[in-house]
């Protein structure tokens, strides 16, 4: 199931850029929340704090809380963390070197799962679970990357969704693919969100429309205004919200 997200005063810096101005937030569990603003406004930053990979970057700071259902993900270790909360990139990246099915269990093995048995039940039902069985089923011995781009990053939705996290991170996961496989995607996550909490970055506030129950606009590394999806679009509290989806700048 999905957990629920607390942020609270939460700070980031590049050095002395300091990306991120003291984001309060509340992220409800088995719901899709988009977070738009434009360009530089920190949206990337703010979901790579939540897996705690903002921090890995060198010259890095955080300061702040994240309650990840009830607990501190300061309090975690960074890999059990990642258990919980799986990322997705804007461009997938499958492991070049490894077979479709090599790929969706990377994880499950670096996390020290070894039957046969139990691998390929988890690689199926992920696969399935990233809509891409049927299309991967009879060749799941096939290199990652011989998969079209929209094919690759389902592989990729599978992979993170093998470890059985609760909530899911993507960074605009459909900004690289065309409309087709934008559609299978914004899809997949429509349906992903009865077992997910799922934070999706996007520059396409038609796709936050279609998908987002609830969407945060962030601006100049402050959260502005964070509302259900058709307040946000349609009766937004903030003169910068409605500037910026009436498309005034950005
Ligand atoms: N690796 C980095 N090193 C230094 N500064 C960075 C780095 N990544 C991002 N920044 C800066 O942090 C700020 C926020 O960037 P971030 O990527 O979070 O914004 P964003 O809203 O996701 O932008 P975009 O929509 O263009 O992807 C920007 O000013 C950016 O230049």
């Amino acid at each position: 199931m999905g957990q629920s997200l607390s942020v609270r005063k939460l700070e980031a810096w590049y050095g002395s850029n300091k990306t991120l101005k003291g984001i309060n937030m509340e992220i409800d569990p088995n719901q899709v929340t988009a977070i738009i603003g434009p360009s530089g406004c920190g949206k990337s930053t703010f979901v790579r704090c939540i897996n705690r990979m903002h921090e890995t970057l060198p010259g890095t700071k955080v300061k702040g809380e994240i309650i990840l259902d009830g607990e501190s993900i300061y309090d975690q270790d960074p890999v059990a963390l990642r258990k919980m909360v799986g990322m997705v990139f804007q461009k997938a990246n499958p492991f070049p070197s490894m077979s479709i099915y090599e790929n969706v269990v990377a994880g499950l093995r670096l996390n020290g799962m070894k039957s046969k048995q139990k691998l390929l039940e988890s690689a199926e039902k992920s696969l399935r679970m990233a809509a891409l069985w049927d299309e991967v089923k009879d060749r799941l011995n096939y290199s990652g990357m011989s998969l079209s781009g929209g094919q690759q990053q389902r592989l990729c939705i599978a992979r993170a969704l093998a470890v059985e996290p609760s909530v899911l991170l993507m960074d605009e996961p459909a900004s690289a693919l065309d409309p087709i496989a934008t559609t299978h995607i914004e899809e997949l996550i429509r349906q992903l969100k009865e077992n997910y909490t799922i934070l999706i970055v996007t520059h396409n506030m038609q796709q936050a429309a279609r998908i987002a129950d609830s969407t945060a606009f962030f601006l100049n590394g402050e959260l502005v205004e964070h509302g259900p999806t058709s307040e946000i679009f349609t009766n937004p509290h903030d003169k910068r919200t409605e500037d910026y989806i009436t498309g005034r700048f950005g």
